[in-house]
């Protein structure tokens, strides 16, 4: 994933209509297409501050210089892992490259975050002093590192308790999500005196990601029933734009901003929210800049189908009403979602159906194979009298509705004058849709059928179109 400077302008400007505080641009040390990137966004002149990326290096800092921006993440190993293992170096010297970096940086006038990347295996009271030896040197904030996610909620409370009365300057808690504990961890350390979070949109992050904002705003806000300052309703969008943007979806089941966290199927589910929609949702969609979404299958019912019909702008009766839930449930037992385009289409048909049924279908037989010519027999009701009809035919459909021909002779000549097929959600079991246009004495008719069985969708159009028609 790699975004283009247009890409983090755009996303840039997008947490600042949030209003994020600070936003991490980059790591200037990357490459100079990434220091483009870092200017463009602090040439735009947001309310946030503009942050770079750092190691306990004055080249770093350097770079971030050359990029413009207010701040830098000045990231520190302090775990003996990292210390002795990736950095090959040891404490004491870790210690003296945060101080100089911190004091290098302050003197050009950065703003310094000092982080304790991988703090959560670091010694205490090795991270306390080093926090408080670099805000001596300057640090404006500190930062605590749950570098691969181990911490636990219990733990980070008490934690954040003890570092935080040990040491002069704000705190931040950066937390990954490894074991699905960035959202939890990052509200306890909030709880035991953290002043800053590190978030990101979706929880993108490196492996399993990094906390996600809407899900740390969303708590604050409704559940701790505190202001965070985030302009929620913006929430959704800046979701969409970051997934559309960095190419990375965002899993349907995820909290608030998945797709399926406002869509309910279950008509249980909405028979409850149409009473009030807190029996089935913690805040309302609009909160987060979203809208409900209600979906059928074959969990639907009555309820469902109802609002469903309504927010299309179609009222049915009791009848067509059972009608329409039978064939979405019908779609449903076929392992597949009914969409908007498959429900009006249903529903148009049943209202069609429903209005003017002169000719009804019975039954209908037809067989067709490589080696037999094709042969259908309809029993149909023709103006309530019953009419039994054979035809053979190019194929299944074809036979089929030269016997439904044949069978309303009686009303005049019915001419089959277009016929076009379509299947509406794709794949060989998807709900056909068939449009027929039908004329009898220079009058003219379209109609359509919808079923998952294409003779049957045909049949369907056929009578539409001749109960109209007459
Ligand atoms: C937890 C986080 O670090 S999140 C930030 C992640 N961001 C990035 O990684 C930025 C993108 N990275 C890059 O473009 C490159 O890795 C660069 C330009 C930073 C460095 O590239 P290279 O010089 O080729 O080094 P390489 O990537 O192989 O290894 C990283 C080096 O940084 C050192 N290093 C890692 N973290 C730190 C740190 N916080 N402070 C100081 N040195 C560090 C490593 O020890 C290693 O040094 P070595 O080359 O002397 O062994
Ligand atoms: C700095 C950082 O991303 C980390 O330690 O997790």
């Amino acid at each position: 994933m790699a975004l283009t400077s247009e890409d983090k302008v755009a996303i840039a400007r997008k947490l600042d209509e949030l209003g994020v505080n600070v936003i991490e641009a980059g790591s200037a040390i990357t490459s100079e297409g990434e220091r483009e990137s870092i200017r463009a966004v602090a040439a735009e002149g947001l309310n946030a501050e503009i942050c770079s990326y750092c190691r306990i290096m004055k080249q770093d800092v350097d770079f971030a210089l050359a990029s413009n921006v207010d701040s830098i993440h000045l990231v520190a190993p302090v775990s003996d892992l990292h210390i002795s293992v990736k950095l090959r170096k040891d404490r004491e010297t870790v210690r003296q490259m945060a101080i100089e970096t911190t004091e290098y940086a302050r003197e050009h006038g950065l703003i310094v975050e000092l982080s304790g990347e991988d703090a959560s295996r670091a010694d205490m009271d090795f991270l306390k002093s080093l926090y408080i030896d670099c805000v001596e040197a300057g640090a404006d904030r500190l930062c605590f590192c749950d570098t691969v996610g181990l911490l636990v909620p219990e733990r980070t409370e008490a934690l954040f308790r003890d570092i935080t009365s040990a040491v002069r300057a704000p705190l931040s808690i950066h937390c990954h999500n490894d074991f699905g504990l960035g959202t939890a961890n990052t509200i306890a350390a909030l709880r035991g005196g953290a002043r800053q979070a590190h978030v990101t949109i979706n929880g993108i992050g490196e492996r399993s990601g990094n906390t996600s904002l809407e899900e740390v705003v969303m708590t604050i806000e409704w559940l701790y029933k505190q202001k965070t300052g985030i302009n929620t309703k913006e929430i959704f969008k800046t979701s969409r734009l970051v997934s559309r943007l960095t190419g990375i979806p965002v899993a349907p089941n995820k909290s608030l901003v998945g797709g399926n966290a406002f869509t309910h199927e279950a008509g249980i589910h909405v028979h409850g929210l149409l009473a009030d929609t807190s029996t089935y949702e913690p805040i309302k969609p609009e909160v987060i800049g979203r809208e409900r979404k209600i979906v059928l299958g074959k969990h639907a019912g009555k309820s469902s189908v109802t609002l469903a019909l309504k927010e299309m702008g179609l009222s049915v009766d009791d009848t067509q009403l059972h009608e329409v839930l039978d064939r979405v449930k019908e779609m449903g037992d076929h392992g597949k979602r009914v969409t908007d385009a498959d429900l009006q289409t249903i529903a148009e048909t049943v209202l069609n159906i429903q209005k003017e049924a002169k000719v009804v279908l019975e039954e209908y037989t037809v067989v067709s194979g490589n080696k037999v010519i094709p042969t259908a027999s309809v029993r149909m009701k023709v103006d309530g009298k019953e009419v039994i009809e054979a035809s053979i035919g190019d194929g299944p459909v074809d036979a089929t509705l030269a016997s439904i021909k044949k069978g309303i002779q009686s009303l005049g000549d019915v001419q089959l004058e277009e016929y076009h097929v379509d299947a509406i959600t794709g794949g060989t079991d998807a709900l056909v849709e068939v449009l027929v246009k039908l004329s009898k004495d220079g009058k003219m008719v379209t109609s359509r059928g919808a079923r998952t069985d294409i003779v049957m969708a045909s049949v369907e159009a056929v009578l539409n179109g001749i109960n109209r028609l007459i």
